[in-house]
Order: structure tokens, then C-alpha cells, then sequence
């Protein structure tokens, strides 16, 4: 029996993930990634958006693992953060504070001086009271501060309720109606620049259409504003490309970089987007191991150490996740109905349910495929288990990039205070 699983996805693979060495070297659960896999994404959009004056902005919410963030920076990408954290992640792991971007609606006042203080590219604008503050903090640091507005076009993004965010009932953006009103403003204020505008209008899009409804509005919002006399030299076009879960057709980047290039490309507009899941989604894996096969009354469960509190993706959004059993490389195509379930307290600690799983037995390793994005980063410490550890497969050779979190690391915020 091979103890490795090889991973086929059109031009990307990992062909031999040492799972067996990784379980007994890192232990399990644990997060594994492909380096190979993710410079493959990215140098597959740059190549898709090639002859664009497009930068990739590297959205760091679905990986922000710090091995993660200095691949694609070395890459030449530029990150996306969403929180203060997320910025002093993006600046320790190198990436320069001049190819960073700020987006988020409840940016806090102590945020947005860390921003200014480090000098980053961009702050996103979400509404009117973010604008008139960040220039405010801006006027008491003397500086001036870059500003896009980020727009809510009211498309749909045919998504998951839950990562739906262009529509007008979400709590993102700004209406896109009111750009020009929001421009007026920006140009009475002394400490904000607001020559930009973005657009995010949902996560995992597996049909690329309503890009082109949004970036048409986009189009039409850049025109009038000109029209109006306002400067527009740069779109942030957003993220939200999907990845396949299942073995089905994922979207094609070369039509999205149709869809750019149709709506915005002539706009004499510098071009950004915001990719997170797109790059690092299919190269990640969750590596778990069999603690018991128990035999309800109704169904087998496949008691895993990996849980809920990992991976939530399942019990959140019911997301589907191929999984392998590491001996046989394909548990899915025979076998008898499994829920893989984890130690958690709760009946929605599940990997998967009603699912066509094979033969396995205590001990048995198994590996949850797409599991790169929004993994690791929604992982936590439910039922006082520790973070799992995070691998990097790098050729032949792997290394740890997040030591498993030990008892005392995890008490220790509390250490003292009971
Ligand atoms: C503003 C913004 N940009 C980029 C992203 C990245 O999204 P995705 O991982 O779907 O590419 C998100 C998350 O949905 C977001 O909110
Ligand atoms: N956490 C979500 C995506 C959220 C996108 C962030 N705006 C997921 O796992 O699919």
C-alpha cells in the first residue's frame, strides 16, 4: 500500500504529498499546503491577465499563514488585510507597507493611525463616517491619506447567502448611486486623496457573469464621475473567483480576464484584484487520523481527530470537501455511508455526512482535499483544543510553518487572571 495520495487538478498538482511522514513527524490534525501548487495559481492569473495593467492584491483572510503571505510576496503580490492583525501579519512576513490595502467596514480609529503609521497603499472606504475619520486621524498624523470607496453595485453573485456581499441588504460598500455624493465630500476634506474605487461582490463565484454586471456599473459610476469632474485613476476589482470542491469545472480565469478587459480595460484606469480563496484553496489539505469506527443505528460513524473548531467550513456552510484516505488514494468510490464526525460536543461537528466512505480503520489517515482557504484562519480554541499545526510542502521536502499550540501556550492569555 502507498502511504501517499497523489492530487490531480487540470495543470495544478501536488503529485506525491507525503501525508504518512507529515502524521508522524507534525502528528495530526494538521493543515498541509503545496507551494508548488500555490506559485502554479498565481502564476496561472498573472498569465491570464497578462497584457491588463492589473496587480494582484493577495487577500490574506483565506490563508494568513506567515510562510503563506511571504510565497506570494515574493511573487511580487501585494496584500489585501481587513484588520490590524491582518496588517501586522502582512508587514512581518515582508511584504512592503506601499503594496497593501485596507478594506473592512469597522475599521478602528487605532487601526486606521497603525495604517497611516506604516504607510499603506490604500485604505478601502466602506462609508461616510469611515471617510470623515480616517481623515481626521489622518489630519492629526499631518499626512494624507490614499482613499478608494469601496461600492455596493446591488449585484447578485449567485454565492452563499453567508459570503454573498454585493447586494444592497449586505453591510459592505457604499451605494453605488451615491459615488459622485462621496467624491463632493472627499474633495472637502484636506487629509484624504480619493481618486479610486473598489468592488467585492461575493466569495467562491463559480460562474463569472456577474463580474460583468458589476464592473459594468463600475464603468458607468468611473464615466459620470469624470463627467463630473472628479479624477478616477484606479479600480480595485476584488476577489471571489471559486475554486472546485468537488472534481466539477471551476471557472475559467481566462473569461474573467475577458470580463475585465471588456468592461474596465479602456478606462485608462490602473487595475487591482483581490484574489484569496482562487490562489490557495485546491493547495491545501487537512490531515486527520481515525480514532474510532463506531456503528450507530442508523449509520457507521468515522470518529477523526480533526474537528469543527479546524475545519468549519462544513457545519458553517454545509461545504462539500473531497476527502482520501491516505493508504488507498480513493475512499470515496467504494464503500458504505460514513459521517466523519470529530471529538467536539456538538452534532454539527462533522467533515462530512451521508457520505460513500470506505473500509477504514482505527488509525487509518485521512485528508480533507481544498482545504487552503479559509481553513486554518477560522480555526479555534472550542473545547479547549489546541490550533493544529501547519505544514508546507516544499519538492520532495516539507517543513512546519505553524507548531501545533501547545496546553500552556493556550492558557496563557489567562495565566494569573482566575
Ligand atoms: C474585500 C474583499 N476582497 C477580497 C476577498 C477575497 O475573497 P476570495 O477569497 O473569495 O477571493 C474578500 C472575501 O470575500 C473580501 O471581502
Ligand atoms: N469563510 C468563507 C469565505 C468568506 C469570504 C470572506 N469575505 C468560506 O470559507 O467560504
Amino acid at each position: 500500500m502507498s502511504e501517499q495520495v497523489s492530487y490531480r487538478d487540470g495543470a495544478l498538482h501536488v503529485e506525491q504529498v507525503p501525508f504518512a511522514r507529515i502524521a508522524k513527524e507534525v502528528g495530526t490534525p494538521a493543515f498541509v499546503y503545496s507551494s508548488a501548487g500555490m506559485t502554479a495559481r498565481y502564476r496561472a492569473l498573472e498569465t491570464a491577465l497578462e497584457g491588463l495593467p492589473v496587480s494582484i492584491y493577495y487577500a490574506i483572510k483565506a490563508n494568513s499563514n506567515l510562510a503563506v503571505i511571504k510565497l506570494f510576496g515574493d511573487l511580487g503580490a501585494g496584500v489585501d488585510v481587513v484588520s490590524g492583525g491582518e496588517l501586522a501579519r502582512g508587514l512581518r512576513a515582508g511584504v512592503p507597507a506601499d503594496k497593501i490595502v485596507f478594506a473592512g467596514v469597522g475599521k478602528t480609529e487605532e487601526e486606521i493611525a497603525f495604517a497611516l503609521e506604516s504607510g499603506i497603499h490604500q485604505f478601502n472606504v466602506e462609508s461616510e463616517p469611515e471617510l470623515r475619520l480616517l481623515n481626521r486621524v489622518a489630519a492629526s498624523k499631518g499626512v494624507v491619506a490614499p482613499a478608494a470607496i469601496r461600492v455596493n453595485p446591488d449585484v447578485d453573485a449567485k454565492t452563499h447567502a453567508k459570503i454573498t456581499t454585493g447586494r444592497k441588504e449586505n453591510k459592505f460598500g457604499i451605494d453605488i448611486a451615491r459615488a459622485t455624493e462621496m467624491f463632493e465630500l472627499a474633495a472637502t476634506l484636506d487629509n484624504v486623496s480619493l481618486t479610486s474605487m473598489s468592488v467585492h461582490i461575493g466569495s467562491q463565484l463559480m460562474d463569472v457573469t456577474p463580474y460583468r454586471d458589476a464592473y459594468a456599473r463600475l464603468r458607468g459610476a468611473t464615466l459620470a464621475l469624470r463627467q463630473a469632474g472628479h479624477v478616477v485613476d484606479h479600480l480595485d476589482l476584488g476577489g471571489g473567483i471559486g475554486v472546485s470542491y468537488d472534481g466539477s469545472a471551476p471557472p475559467d480565469i481566462a473569461d474573467y480576464a475577458d470580463i475585465v478587459k471588456e468592461t474596465v480595460g479602456d478606462l485608462d484606469c490602473r487595475l487591482s484584484i483581490e484574489p484569496g480563496r482562487y490562489l490557495v484553496g485546491n493547495e491545501g489539505y487537512f490531515l486527520t487520523k481515525v480514532l474510532f469506527v463506531k456503528h450507530g443505528a442508523e449509520r457507521r460513524f468515522v470518529i477523526v481527530d480533526g474537528a469543527m473548531n479546524d475545519l468549519i467550513r462544513p457545519t458553517l456552510y454545509e461545504a462539500h470537501h473531497d476527502i482520501v484516505t491516505v493508504a488507498e488514494a480513493a475512499a470515496g468510490e467504494a464503500g458504505s455511508l460514513a459521517d466523519i464526525v470529530g471529538p467536539i460536543c456538538e452534532s454539527g461537528d462533522y467533515l462530512a455526512r451521508g457520505r460513500i466512505f470506505g473500509d477504514v480503520g482505527e488509525g487509518a489517515l485521512i485528508v480533507l482535499k481544498s482545504a487552503g482557504a479559509y481553513g486554518a484562519v477560522m480555526s479555534s480554541n472550542y473545547n479547549s483544543r489546541p490550533l493544529a499545526p501547519e505544514v508546507m510542502v516544499e519538492g520532495d521536502s516539507f517543513r512546519t510553518v505553524r507548531r501545533r499550540q501547545t496546553f500552556d501556550e493556550m492558557l496563557a492569555l489567562e495565566e494569573g487572571l482566575a
